[in-house]
């Protein structure tokens, strides 16, 4: 595991080191005041009122270790108690069998691409992807010396959402609430990633192949790519997690413009609203060379990944806990990533050498 690695394990070894801590103080404090009861160094009514701000100081310390440890449990959404059995939904979901996600990764750059992989139906999610798409993001997790990661679809076209057949097969109310939850986890999953993410939107981003690609850092288009949240014209609201992250991404006015118009999102629109972050150069199918638009995301990625892998994958963490956490949270997490790379190999080294940042 690299220095910075592990940030579940981290919280959860620091949350627990931390609450021992804290009982054991006020064990020890309890245990003084009772000695000095009895030896009769300090008077019943000065014990109690003693006694009473330990309580509350307990309390305080307690409630913030606490606090520390429920980021790390932010990392899978739902619990049994939700009614989230994921085993359970693994088995339904893969009764829908075709497609792949692919995922491929290179050591030297520090770089990954997963492929949503079903061109006989412009990459939709069958049940069994799905599930393949869980399992890849678990591969990223453990992954500890990646920085950077390209979502794409195969054959020139992002995703066109969920796989309408097997849409159709589960249209019962508990197993939709069963795949939102599914999917809500896995996509979230996939962007708490301690990678620098891009989606490559090439041809089009349908239902919840845009939902995917809100679940990235970044969003790259292609010159006639589009994005639309097509659900208003299914009857539905995104439910992978796509509504939330839109209205982080763009405002909730932009937001509920796309979805309440269902509108085609085109480079240009992409970019003034802010859910684009650049449009690549035109090209690509008409040199025949599929893997040009590939090639200059990578380009435009190793912009961001260029340095050592601890580093990199700390200022996504940074980012991910500024994201999400309220502000008090957020700078108590960001004190804790901080910590992996103060004094560490990059540090050490930037600072043995002449830095000047011209
Ligand atoms: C989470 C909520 C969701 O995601 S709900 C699903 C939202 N997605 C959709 O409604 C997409 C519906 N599909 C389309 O609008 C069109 O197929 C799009 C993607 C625009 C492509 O059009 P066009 O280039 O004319 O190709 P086509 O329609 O002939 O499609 C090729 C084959 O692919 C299939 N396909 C496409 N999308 C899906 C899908 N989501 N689920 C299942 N199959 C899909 C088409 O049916 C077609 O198959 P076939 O060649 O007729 O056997």
């Amino acid at each position: 595991m690299d220095r910075g690695g592990g940030m579940l394990m981290y919280y959860r070894r620091r949350g627990k080191q931390q609450t021992l801590k804290v009982w054991r103080s006020i064990c020890t404090a309890c245990l003084l005041l009772r000695d000095m009861l009895w030896c009769g160094t300090v008077t019943q009514q000065t014990a109690h009122k003693n006694t009473m701000v330990i309580c509350v100081l307990g309390r305080y310390l307690l409630k913030s270790s606490l606090c520390s440890r429920s980021w790390c449990r932010k990392s899978s959404l739902y619990s049994a108690g939700h009614g989230f059995q994921p085993e359970e939904i693994r088995e339904k979901l893969r009764a829908f069998p075709g497609g792949a996600v692919d995922l491929l990764t290179q050591g030297e750059t520090g770089l990954a691409v997963l492929t949503v992989n079903n061109p006989s139906r412009m990459n939709a999610f069958s049940g069994a992807m799905m599930v393949e798409l869980e399992e890849r993001v678990s591969q990223l997790e453990s992954w500890t010396q990646g920085k950077g990661l390209i979502v794409r679809g195969a054959a020139g076209t992002f995703c066109s959402g969920s796989d309408l057949n097997a849409v159709r097969a589960i249209s019962n109310p508990q197993d939709g609430m069963k795949m939102c939850m599914f999917m809500q986890d896995a996509l979230t999953r996939l962007q708490r990633l301690p990678l620098v993410s891009v989606a490559l939107v090439e041809g089009r981003a349908l239902g919840g192949g845009s939902e995917l690609s809100t679940a990235c850092d970044f969003r790259l288009m292609t010159p006639d790519s589009v994005i639309q949240f097509v659900h208003k014209h299914m009857g539905l609201v995104p439910g992978w997690g796509g509504a939330a992250r839109l209205v982080r991404l763009v405002g909730d006015r932009h937001a509920l413009r796309l979805l309440g118009g269902a509108l085609k999102v085109d480079p240009e629109l992409g970019l003034r609203i802010g859910l684009a972050d650049g449009v690549l150069e035109e090209g690509a199918p008409q040199d025949g060379d599929e893997g040009a638009a590939l090639r200059q995301a990578e380009e435009w990625l190793s912009r961001y990944t260029k340095g050592p892998a601890e580093v990199i994958r700390a200022a996504k963490r940074v980012v991910s806990s500024g994201r999400e956490l309220p502000l008090t949270e957020a700078l108590r997490a960001e004190k804790e990533v901080f910590g992996t790379v103060w004094g560490g190999e990059a540090n050490l080294r930037a600072l043995a050498g002449k830095t000047k940042h011209k």
